[in-house]
């Protein structure tokens, strides 16, 4: 696998060594020794989630705060989507800043995603389904959000916003400014 570092510290884009032959393809999804020495990053993995979406869903952008708060290692295993990023670490560099990345089930190409990061992503093919290990467990209490198309954070989802489909927890969510005084 290779690991690349984002613009955003202890963000990454990981590839994995997709093996092909006449059968089909294999590939390790997730190796702990490997990820670790690549990312000089200790993980604990303990709740693995997966979703399909319809071409047009955007979930986000969410996380969850205090002792619930969880990184995250996203990947598509059929489809593509728009995943996106945002660094919400009060005392990071780059607070404020995204990192947005193309996923698909054809590259397979994977995203590291710290804790203090709101995650969400834009679903870009139909019956895509979106898989995700957590280092935290689901906490209802401890899930914020922040509104998708929040003018401070400016993501260019590259779609018309009025196709897209949210969940109405989801289209409810807070400005940046408003989550910030929450
Ligand atoms: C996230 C989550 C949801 N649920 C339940 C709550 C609800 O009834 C149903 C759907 O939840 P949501 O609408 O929050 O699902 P969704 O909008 O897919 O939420 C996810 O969005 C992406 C962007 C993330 O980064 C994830 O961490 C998670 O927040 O599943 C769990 O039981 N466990 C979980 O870990």
């Amino acid at each position: 696998m290779t690991v690349e570092e984002t613009n955003l510290k202890g963000c990454f884009v990981i590839a994995p060594n997709v093996i092909e032959d006449e059968r089909g393809y294999f590939f390790e999804s997730f190796n702990k020794a490997q990820f670790e020495a690549k990312t000089g990053i200790a993980t604990n993995f303990i709740q693995d989630n997966q979703s399909q979406s319809s071409k047009g869903v955007l979930r986000g952008l969410h996380l969850q705060t205090g002792a619930f708060a969880q990184a995250k290692l996203v990947r598509v295993i059929k489809g593509k989507v728009l995943d996106v990023c945002v660094d919400l670490r009060k005392d990071s560099l780059t607070f404020g800043k995204h990192f947005s990345i193309v996923l698909d089930a054809i590259e397979h190409n994977q995203l590291y995603i710290p804790k203090g990061f709101a995650h969400g992503f834009l679903v870009l093919e139909d019956q895509t389904i979106f898989s995700y290990k957590c280092d935290n467990y689901y906490n209802k209490a401890s899930e914020r959000g922040i509104i998708y198309n929040d003018k401070t954070l400016n993501i260019d989802w590259g779609f018309p916003t009025e196709n897209l489909m949210l969940s109405e927890k989801d289209k409810a969510l807070p400005t940046l400014e408003a989550y910030l005084n929450e």
